[in-house]
C-alpha cells in the first residue's frame, strides 16, 4: 500500500484514559473578566436574537508535515521571505488598553487614524464584493449573476454592497479602499490588473469613486462616496467624515451598549455588511458579555467576524489559538484593516519574535495569533501573564478533542485551568465548524464551557449538490464526469486523493486529457504550493488535486465543485472539505467515488498510529532512565531515532508526552521543541578569550566535542550546565552570530522536558496508557466505518423518496451527517470483514522463516500483511516482500493474533 499519504494531523492523543467517555460540561459558570479587561457593554436583549442552544456540530479537516520545532505547520513560507511583514508597524499608538475611554478618546489619540498596517504590506487576498445568490453556475459571461433563491444558512445570501470606506469599489481599484487605511503603503493595480506600483500615485484621477447607500442615524437611507483619502462624504452633510472615524464612534457606541442595533452599525461600517449570518449575532453578544462560548457553525460562515468585532471593542488583546501557521498567516490577512494583528510561530526569527513580543507589551497588537506549542514557552507565558488579555479564541478546537477527526497533542495544553489561572483569561470563544456530540463535550469540558453557552448550527448549506456513485474504476470515471455537465461547465474544482502519488498521476492525466490541473501536497516545496494555490485563486489554473493538505484557510468563494476522489477519512474530513464549495452562495457540485478497495485501504491505515504496551513501557523506562538527581533538569528525546527505537510515529511520542504532563499526574513539563545538536565555529574573537567574557563560550568549549575545529555540543547539556533555557542558549547563540563572533548550525529535531516524578509503576502506567490509546484507535475505525456506511447507503439502500435522484443523494447525506454528529453514528453497525483467511498463518510462518534475521512483534507483522509502513519498518524496505499488504481485508486484530501463535511457535522451534 502506498504509504504517502498527508497526515491530517490526527494522531492518537493519550489524554488519559482520562474519560473516554468525557463528563459533561460542568455547570454553568460565569467568567469573571478582571474588570480591567471587560468593556463596558451592556446587552439589550433582543427581539432577533435567537436562543436556541442546539447540540451539534460540523467541521474542517487539515493537513500535514511539522517542518518548524514547536509549530505545527504546512511548512509556511519562512516568514521573513513573506512578500509582506506580519507585524505591525512600530510607531502604532497604544491601543485602549484601559477600560473607560476618556470620551473622544479616539478621536484625540487619533487611534483609528494613526493605524499604520505599513509593514502590513500584502495585497488582500479577499474579495469583498459578495456575488448575488444564484442557483446556478455558469460561465459567467453566459449568465447574468441573478438572484434565485435564499436559504436561511445561505453563505453570501445576505451579500452586501462593499462599504464607501473598508470595502472594495470595483473591479481594478479594489484594494485601494481598504488600504487607504493604511496610509503610506498602497498598492494599486491598473486596468489590466497588474499592479502598477506600490506607493502609486495619489492623483485622483487614478481612484474610481465608489457610490454606495447604507442606512444612517435612524435609519435615513444614505448616500456616500468614497475616496482615495478614506473619506466617506455624507451627501447633505458639510464635513466629510473619515472611515474610520465611523469605526471609531460605531464601537464606542457598541461599548455603551451592545444592542443589536449597535452592533448590526459597526458590522455594517466596519465590513459593509447589511445584517448577520445565522449564530453570529448571538456569539457576539455573548462574548461581549463576557460569557465562554462555544460556537458551531458551517465552514465558511463567518466564524472569524465573531472574535474580529468583540477584538475591535474589547480593551485588552484578543488571543487567536490556530493550529497551522498557513491558516494564522490566512486569518492575518483577513483582518480588517482597522485591526492590527500580530503573529507568533517558530518559523520567525528571533528577532522577529521579540519584536512582535515588544509590540504586544506596548499595545500595538489587537488580535495576536499564536500556535498552540506557543503555551510550552515559559518567557512567552510571563508576557501574557502581564498583558490585558480580553478574549482567548480556539480556532478549530475540535483538535483538543482525541475524539475529534483532528486530534492535536498540543491543543491539550488550553485547559481553563490553566487559561484562567496563569494568564487570568476570563472570556474564551471555541470554533469549530465541525464536532460529534463526544468532541464537543470533550472541547466544552476542556474550556469549561457552561452547556447553555453553545451555539450550533450544524445545518450543511443547501447549495451543495451532494452525489456519489461506487466506482470500479476511478480515473476513468473521474474524467467522464469532468467532462460531463455540470462539471464539463465549471471553472474551480477541487479532486481530493489520499495519497500524494495519486495526486500527481491524476493531474497528469488531466492535463494529457485537456484539463488544466496541478497537484498539491505537502511535499510540495511551500513556495510552489503557494503558487498553485494563487494561481488556482485567480482561475488560472481549473483543478487542484490535492491531499487533505489543501483548503484550509482558502477563502476561493467560486469553488465550484469538489470530487473526492478517494473516500475521506471520516464525516467531518468530508463536509470539511465539501465546505470549500460554493462559499459564494451559488449552487456547487460535491462528487464521493468510493470502492471495496480504498475502503479496506483506508481502513488499514487507521491502525498506523496503534502502539503495543511492551512499546509503550519501553518508552516510559527511556524518559525517565536519568537519575532522580537530574529532576528539574532539561532532557532531550531526538525524535527521528526515538522513533526508530520504540516503532512509534513522532506524533504518537508527542502525544503520550503531553499525557504524562497534563495527565492526572503530572509527570514531566514538556519545554519548547529543538534542535538539539549544535556545531559552532568561532570567527572574530579566539574561543578563549571569548570564554572569559561569555559564561555561553566558556560552558561550550568545556562540554563541546573539538571535530576539526568546529565545536559540536548538546544544547540541553550546555543549557543545564549554567542554569538556563534552551530558548536563552538559542537567543544568546543568536546574539552572538549577529555580532559576526561565531556561525552555527543545528540539527537532530527533539522533544526537550523536564522530569517532575517518576512513576512509582511503570507496568500500569503503560497498561493504562496502551489501552487508551487503542480506544482512540478504534475511534478512528468507527469514524471511517460512518463514512463508509453513509455512502454505502446512498447507493444501496437510499429509496429515494425525499428527493434524491440518479447519483445525487444530498437529503439522505445530510440526514446521515446530521445523525453521525448528534449521536457519534452509533447506531451504525459496523461493516463487517472478512474473519480469516485459511492461508493467513500459514503465510506468515513463511514470511518469518524468510525474514528470521529480523526481530518482530505481532503488530509488526500484522501492519506489513496491512501494508503500513512505521518508522521501524519502512516501506523503502518492507513493500518489498510479496506479503505487503496482501491481508488488507482481514481485520488487523485478527492478523495481530495470527500473528502472535506464529511468533510464539516460531520461538518455541528456535528454542528447541
Ligand atoms: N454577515 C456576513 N455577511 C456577508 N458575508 C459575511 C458575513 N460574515 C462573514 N462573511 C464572509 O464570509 C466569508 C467566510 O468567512 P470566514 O472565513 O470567517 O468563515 P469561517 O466560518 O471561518 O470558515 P472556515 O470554517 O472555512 O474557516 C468571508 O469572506 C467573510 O467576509
Amino acid at each position: 500500500m502506498e504509504s504517502d499519504s498527508d497526515s491530517d494531523c490526527s494522531h492518537i492523543s493519550s489524554t488519559p484514559p482520562r474519560n473516554p467517555m468525557p463528563p459533561p460540561p460542568p455547570p454553568p459558570r460565569r467568567p469573571t473578566l478582571p474588570s480591567s479587561h471587560k468593556p463596558k457593554t451592556r446587552l439589550k436583549s433582543s427581539s432577533s436574537s435567537s436562543k436556541s442552544q442546539r447540540k451539534l456540530p460540523s467541521e474542517p479537516a487539515e493537513p500535514p508535515p511539522q517542518p518548524s520545532l514547536d509549530d505545527t505547520s504546512l511548512n509556511p513560507p519562512p516568514l521573513s521571505t513573506l512578500p509582506f511583514q506580519i507585524r505591525c508597524s512600530s510607531n502604532l499608538h497604544r491601543p485602549n488598553l484601559i477600560e473607560t475611554l476618556p470620551a473622544g478618546y479616539f478621536s484625540k489619540s487619533t487611534f483609528f487614524s494613526k493605524i499604520q498596517r505599513s509593514s502590513l504590506n500584502f495585497e488582500p487576498s479577499e474579495s469583498f464584493t459578495c456575488p448575488p445568490v444564484s442557483t446556478d453556475r455558469a460561465p459567467p459571461e453566459n449568465k447574468p449573476i441573478n438572484v434565485i433563491k435564499k436559504h436561511p444558512n445561505l453563505i453570501g445570501a445576505n451579500a452586501p454592497l462593499p462599504p464607501a470606506k473598508l470595502r472594495k469599489c470595483s473591479g481594478n481599484e479594489g484594494n485601494f479602499v481598504k488600504l487607504n487605511l493604511n496610509h503610506g503603503r498602497r498598492k494599486f493595480v491598473n486596468g489590466k490588473g497588474k499592479k502598477k506600483s506600490s506607493y502609486a500615485s495619489s492623483s485622483r484621477g487614478l481612484y474610481r469613486r465608489s457610490k454606495r447607500k447604507w442606512k444612517g442615524e435612524g435609519n435615513v437611507e444614505m448616500e456616500s462616496v468614497c475616496d482615495e483619502e478614506g473619506l466617506v462624504t455624507e451627501i447633505g452633510q458639510q464635513k466629510p467624515k473619515k472611515g474610520c472615524e465611523l469605526i471609531e464612534e460605531a464601537v464606542l457606541k457598541v461599548q455603551n451598549e451592545a444592542s443589536d442595533e449597535n452592533l448590526a452599525g459597526l458590522l455594517n461600517v466596519m465590513y459593509g455588511y447589511d445584517s448577520f449570518r445565522e449564530g453570529q449575532l448571538e456569539a457576539i453578544k455573548m462574548v461581549l458579555d463576557g460569557k465562554s462560548t462555544m460556537l458551531v457553525l458551517p465552514t465558511g460562515a463567518g466564524k472569524s467576524l465573531c472574535y474580529q468585532m468583540p477584538a475591535m471593542v474589547f480593551s485588552g488583546v484578543t488571543l487567536v489559538v490556530s493550529p497551522l501557521v498557513a491558516l494564522m498567516i490566512d486569518q492575518l490577512k483577513q483582518l480588517p484593516p482597522v485591526i492590527q494583528g500580530g503573529l507568533l510561530c517558530s518559523s520567525q526569527k528571533p528577532q522577529e519574535v521579540s519584536e512582535t513580543l515588544r509590540l504586544l507589551q506596548e499595545g500595538g497588537i489587537k488580535v495576536l495569533f499564536v500556535s498552540p506549542e506557543r503555551f510550552l514557552n515559559e518567557e512567552f507565558l510571563s508576557i501574557l501573564s502581564s498583558i490585558p488579555i480580553s478574549l482567548l479564541v480556539v480556532d478549530e478546537a475540535h483538535c483538543i478533542s482525541e475524539w475529534s477527526h483532528n486530534f492535536r497533542p498540543s491543543y491539550t495544553r488550553l485547559r481553563a485551568s490553566l487559561l484562567c489561572t496563569r494568564l487570568n483569561i476570563g472570556c474564551i470563544l471555541a470554533m469549530t465548524a465541525t464536532a460529534t456530540a463526544t468532541t464537543l463535550n470533550a472541547i466544552m469540558s476542556a474550556l469549561e464551557i457552561p452547556s447553555t453557552n453553545l451555539i450550533h448550527n450544524a445545518k450543511l448549506r443547501d447549495n451543495m449538490q451532494l452525489s456519489v456513485s461506487l466506482s470500479g474504476n476511478r480515473t476513468k470515471d473521474l474524467l467522464k464526469l469532468i467532462k460531463s455537465r455540470p462539471f464539463a461547465e465549471l471553472q474551480s474544482i477541487i479532486i481530493y486523493c489520499k495519497f500524494q502519488s495519486e495526486t500527481d498521476i491524476l493531474s497528469r492525466y488531466l492535463c494529457d486529457n485537456n484539463i488544466s490541473a496541478k497537484s498539491y501536497h505537502s511535499s510540495i516545496p511551500s513556495k510552489d504550493r503557494s503558487r498553485i494555490q494563487e494561481l488556482f485563486c485567480s482561475n488560472k489554473i481549473r483543478v487542484v488535486v490535492a491531499t487533505v493538505a489543501f483548503g484550509m484557510g482558502l477563502d476561493k468563494r467560486d469553488v465550484g465543485a469538489v470530487i473526492h476522489y478517494s473516500m475521506p477519512e471520516s464525516l467531518e474530513e468530508y463536509v470539511q472539505e465539501i465546505g470549500r464549495a460554493g462559499r459564494d452562495g451559488r449552487l456547487s457540485h460535491c462528487h464521493l467515488f468510493f470502492d471495496d478497495i480504498t475502503y479496506f485501504k483506508l481502513r488499514s491505515l487507521m491502525h498506523s498510529d496503534g502502539v503495543d504496551e511492551y512499546a509503550v513501557n519501553k518508552f516510559l523506562c527511556d524518559i525517565f532512565s536519568t537519575d532522580m538527581k537530574h529532576q528539574g533538569k532539561i532532557h532531550a528525546m531526538i525524535k527521528e531515532s526515538s522513533s526508530r527505537k520504540f516503532d512509534m510515529k513522532e506524533e504518537v511520542m508527542l502525544t503520550l508526552l503531553t499525557q504524562l504532563e497534563l495527565g492526572e499526574v503530572q509527570y514531566i513539563r514538556l519545554l519548547p521543541q529543538l534542535n538539539v545538536t549544535c556545531t559552532l565555529n568561532f570567527y572574530k574573537t579566539s574561543p578563549m578569550l571569548l570564554a572569559d567574557k561569555d559564561i555561553v563560550v566558556s560552558a561550550i568549549l568545556k562540554k563541546s566535542e573539538n571535530k576539526q575545529g568546529q565545536y559540536v555540543f548538546d544544547m540541553p547539556t550546555v543549557a543545564n550546565s549554567i542554569g538556563v533555557t534552551t530558548t536563552e542558549l538559542s537567543n544568546h547563540l543568536y546574539n552572538l552570530k549577529l555580532k559576526g563572533e561565531i556561525t552555527y548550525e543545528v540539527k537532530d529535531p527533539a522533544y526537550c522536558y523536564s522530569i517532575v516524578e517518576v512513576p512509582g509503576d511503570f507496568c500500569s502506567l503503560s497498561r493504562q496508557l496502551t489501552k487508551w490509546l487503542l480506544e482512540v484507535e478504534c475511534f478512528k475505525v468507527d469514524k471511517l466505518d460512518a463514512m463508509f456506511n453513509a455512502a454505502i447507503f446512498a447507493v444501496n439502500d437510499c429509496e429515494k423518496m425525499q428527493g434524491c435522484h440518479g447519483t445525487q443523494h444530498a437529503p439522505c447525506l445530510q440526514r446521515k451527517i446530521l445523525d453521525y454528529f448528534k449521536d457519534d453514528g452509533r447506531h451504525d453497525i459496523p461493516r463487517k470483514k472478512e474473519q480469516s483467511s485459511p492461508f493467513l498463518r500459514a503465510d506468515i510462518k513463511v514470511f518469518l522463516q524468510g525474514n528470521s534475521q529480523a526481530k518482530f512483534t505481532p503488530r509488526a507483522i500484522a501492519r506489513i500483511m496491512h501494508g503500513i509502513a512505521s518508522p521501524a519498518y519502512p516501506s523503502t524496505t518492507w513493500s518489498r516482500t510479496h506479503f505487503w499488504g496482501r491481508y488488507t481485508q482481514i481485520d488487523f486484530q485478527v492478523v495481530m493474533e495470527a500473528a502472535k501463535v506464529e511468533l510464539m511457535n516460531f520461538a518455541g522451534k528456535d528454542a528447541l
